[in-house]
């Protein structure tokens, strides 16, 4: 392994992801809070619940009461006159019903004097939700949705009308209380009403839209959930004050910075990464082999968030199959390709992401691991894990999408 490129990786993504921890932009939202006199309550829901909330509290001092809906393991401890629960993700469960009915229960009854601040971040779609239908259905909705390649758009509009809460839904039950939105945006182009699908924003999309969605991916629904997409969801919420926070442009912005701070002149390739994971990390090491050997220190930056199609079945993430698709392409080089997930969470795994560099095809090779046959059984966990090649950050506290660098050494 290169270890001063491994060093600097190490580096960029501490310092990237520590800068795009919510709670300085938590913070300057809030500004512009201002309750009415009544009661303020805190509900809080996505994988960044958490820390978005303790920033909250902290600048506010003290809340009337307040519940937080975050995924397994991402509590960090507890919070003044706030309830914390963690729940399922990305299929919800039990426990995720369960805490929703705790946030509906402390927004009952309110006046309009009263206010409920809403932190959401996604992931809120799978840990916040009330369904309108049995939960095993839902559950089993969830899953046909994950596995049928529809984009998250797609997914969320299918989600909303099976919810009490998605859709804007959960405003309308906090009414006639004012609800003051803050997000963090895990969706390329920061589509308000998607992001977790949307609970406080009405929804932009259409039951047209959702019955066209059931049908291309043949959802095998029951006559209850076909009729709930048949039902509109709100397309006005006068209770409403919504504040945008973070999203990946701030991550690919913080990673040029770290980058820079290292030596390495940095060049942002897109914040709107889209493509198939192995076609991206593929596309970096070509950058890579044009640029690598000209005695400078480069860096090039695409943040978004890459797509894989499951065709094998191994264990991996879609950072982990970007980085081990730029492998070959790195062979015998002064250069370095990682990607990670801000959220510290890559596919099923406990890795954030994956890091190559111009010795790992050699490394793999030597241990019997074969890029291209890896990357059909979408393995690449194991691959990295045999090279050291995995990036371990656990539960970060924030969530804006992955990042993807490729460095090029001096030599
Ligand atoms: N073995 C695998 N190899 C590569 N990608 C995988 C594998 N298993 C699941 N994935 C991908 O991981 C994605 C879910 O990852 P996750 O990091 O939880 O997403 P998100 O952060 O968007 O909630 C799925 O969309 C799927 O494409
Ligand atoms: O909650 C959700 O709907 C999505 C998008 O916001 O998040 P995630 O992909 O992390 O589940």
């Amino acid at each position: 392994m290169n270890l001063t490129l491994r060093k600097d990786a190490d580096a960029i993504i501490a310092s990237s992801l520590n800068a795009v921890l919510p709670d300085e932009a938590v913070r300057r939202a809030l500004k512009a809070f201002a309750p009415k006199g009544g009661r303020v309550l805190l509900v809080a829901a996505g994988k960044a619940a958490w820390q978005m909330t303790h920033a909250a509290v902290e600048a506010l001092g003290r809340v009337d009461g307040g519940v937080v809906v975050t995924k397994y393991e991402h509590v960090r401890g507890e919070i003044l006159g706030v309830n914390c629960y963690e729940a399922g993700h990305p299929v919800p469960d039990e426990n995720s019903f369960a805490a929703t009915e705790k946030a509906l229960e402390l927004v009952q009854g309110l006046t309009a004097e009263d206010t409920v601040l809403f932190l959401l971040s996604g992931g809120g779609s799978a840990l916040f939700e009330k369904p309108l239908l049995p939960g095993a259905e839902l559950q089993d909705i969830t899953g046909q949705l994950l596995a049928s390649g529809a984009d998250i758009v797609e997914m969320n509009t299918i989600r909303k009308r099976l919810s009490g809460v998605k859709g804007g839904r959960f405003a309308q039950a906090c009414a006639p209380a004012q609800v003051f939105s803050i997000v963090l945006s895990d969706i390329l182009g920061d589509p308000l009403d998607m992001i977790a699908s949307g609970p406080a924003v009405p929804d932009t999309s259409t039951c047209a839209q959702a019955l066209a969605i059931a049908e291309k991916y043949h959802l095998k629904l029951s006559e209850q959930a076909k009729a709930l997409l048949a039902q509109e969801t709100p397309k006005m919420l006068d209770n409403v004050t919504t504040r945008i926070t973070g999203s990946v442009r701030e991550l690919c912005a913080a990673a040029a910075a770290a980058c820079r701070e290292l030596g390495y002149e940095p060049v942002l390739l897109t914040d709107q990464l889209c493509c198939e994971a192995r076609e991206a990390g593929s596309f970096l090491g070509s950058i890579v082999r044009t640029h690598a050997g000209q005695g400078k220190k480069l860096a090039y930056i695409a943040g978004g968030e890459t797509v894989v199609h499951l065709t094998g079945r191994g264990l991996g993430g879609r950072n982990q199959e970007l980085a081990l698709a730029a492998a070959p392409a790195l062979a015998g080089l002064d250069a370095a390709v990682f990607s990670v997930g801000s959220d510290g969470t890559d596919g099923p795994t406990d890795a954030a992401g994956g890091y190559v560099d111009g010795d790992t095809l050699s490394a793999l090779t030597a241990k019997g691991w074969n890029v291209f046959d890896t990357l059909q059984n979408n393995d690449a966990y194991h691959a990295l894990k045999a090279v050291d090649g995995l990036i371990i950050t656990g539960a970060t506290g924030t969530n804006v999408n992955d990042a993807a660098v490729a460095l090029v050494g001096e030599k």
